[in-house]
């Protein structure tokens, strides 16, 4: 079990667990219109074993067994996000009815079991629509966004315990559109350059709309690496921190500074949309709190083949997760002070930690990497780090994008052909650390 007790983290200290649409629902019916990760995922060779999202946990039918998880685990919230295509399923114009119930029963279901419904508007299940109309690289997707966002708060927004808009944007940006390993797959800098600023734009227009409206507890979620060079030589140096640029100081910057940083803007130069500076005061607008993803940490040398962004990532000494991350807590106590001592000062949330680990219902690394992780959490408060709650990822096993669901990141271990739910030692060691009860269901 844990080493820490519930007091350690405060009486107001929120545990949850977190989970996305895509990753879990299945339920293409009823109205959800496609999404860009239903067509990336039938496109052979973008997901391993040819995995979709067709089908995923079934949450869409088994919510109400997934919310028991959560209440008799004892967590306080439950991270999870809407489905745009579910909710809109052309991206903009009418809404679908039976997207609404869905979330009007998921969202009461989780009320009347105590739990904070945190929600995320956009985890990367954009509809296929707008991606026809040119999706993250057309600036017009902050209006359509923006909209989307105003429906959701209409429907649901009295009831939101706190409403994320994008969850990553480094992933709806570069990893998508510049490294194409995630929809819609595109290796284009311009696209990269475009998305990059187009992500924050949308969030803050957004933020603006969601404003105007009255809504409250307002926020986005990043993720964030520990970037370290591979070596001291001074080019394997200037390689760590300009991944630190690209990966973390491009949103920190953007967010709370209102401004992109120097070596990055760089890297991408001239395919910089025009006039971008113009937005930054959107983008950068006001929030309530602020999402902190964290899994492990990341080792960059320089790499002189590569004309722009001239690095490559070397693998590191630590232990390693099944997906081939380092072990590296103490990344996350560095990024949690940094935030709060260099960027904001605003509530943090660790919205996103964990590990993947082989199929199988006894983890106990997995116990030992959350273990050392609220560890991490407690050490950044006691360094000032105004941190409310920590959300493990995640509380099923379920599609892992394009690693589909080879790579098991859940408390819960999922069956996937009975959808048999079996907790495993990590989800016992939350509900020991919740309730002081280990009373397997
Ligand atoms: N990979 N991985 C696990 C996890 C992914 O499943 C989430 O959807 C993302 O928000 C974030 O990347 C982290």
């Amino acid at each position: 079990m844990f080493t820490h007790k519930r007091a350690d983290f405060g009486q107001d200290f929120i545990f949850g667990a977190a989970t996305a649409s895509y990753q879990i629902e299945g339920g293409q019916t009823d109205g959800r219109g496609s999404s860009i990760w239903d067509t990336f995922s039938a496109t052979p060779g973008n997901v391993r074993d040819g995995d979709t999202g067709r089908v995923a946990c079934d949450h869409y039918n088994r919510w109400p067994e997934d919310l028991d998880l959560l209440a008799d685990g004892g967590f306080d919230a439950y991270r999870f996000s809407f489905a745009w295509p579910r909710l809109i399923p052309e991206g903009t114009g009418a809404a679908n009815p039976k997207g609404i119930d869905f979330y009007d029963r998921l969202i009461d279901g989780m009320l009347e079991r105590g739990l904070k419904p945190f929600a995320t508007l956009y985890h990367w299940d954009l509809p296929s629509a707008l991606q026809d109309r040119g999706g993250w690289m057309n600036r017009d997707i902050a209006a359509w966004f923006a909209d989307y966002a105003v429906l959701v708060n209409s429907r649901f927004g009295d009831r939101l315990a706190a409403t994320a808009t994008i969850n990553e944007p480094w992933c709806v940006a570069y990893l998508s559109h510049m490294l194409g390993i995630h929809a819609p797959g595109y290796r284009d800098i311009r696209a990269a350059a475009r998305v990059s600023h187009n992500v924050l734009l949308t969030h803050g227009t957004a933020i603006a709309a969601l404003r105007a409206e009255g809504a409250k507890n307002l926020g986005i979620v990043c993720n964030f690496e520990s970037a370290q060079p591979a070596s001291d030589s001074p080019e394997d140096r200037e390689a760590g921190r300009l991944w630190d640029g690209v990966f973390n100081r491009w949103y920190l910057d953007g967010l709370f500074k209102g401004r992109y940083p120097d070596d990055v803007l760089a890297q991408f130069g001239p395919h910089m949309p025009q006039a971008y500076t113009d937005d930054m005061a959107v983008v950068s607008a006001p929030l309530d709190w602020f999402g902190i993803n964290y899994y492990s940490r990341s080792l960059w040398a320089h790499d002189p083949r590569r004309s722009a962004f001239p690095l490559r990532q070397v693998e590191g000494p630590l232990e390693k997760t099944a997906i081939g991350w380092e072990i590296y807590p103490q990344g996350l106590e560095d990024i949690l002070t940094r935030i709060s001592d260099d960027y904001t000062k605003l509530p943090l949330y660790v919205t996103e930690n964990g590990m993947a680990e082989v199929e199988g219902t006894d983890d106990p690394r997995r116990v030992a990497y959350y273990d050392a992780h609220l560890g991490s959490v407690l050490a950044a408060r006691q360094r000032g780090a105004d941190v409310r709650g920590y959300f493990g990822w995640s509380l099923l096993d379920n599609f892992e994008w394009a690693e589909g669901y080879d790579k098991r990141f859940g408390l819960v271990h999922v069956d996937y052909q009975t959808q048999k739910r079996t907790p495993k030692t990590s989800y016992r060691a939350f509900q020991t650390l919740l309730t002081g009860a280990n009373n397997p269901r």
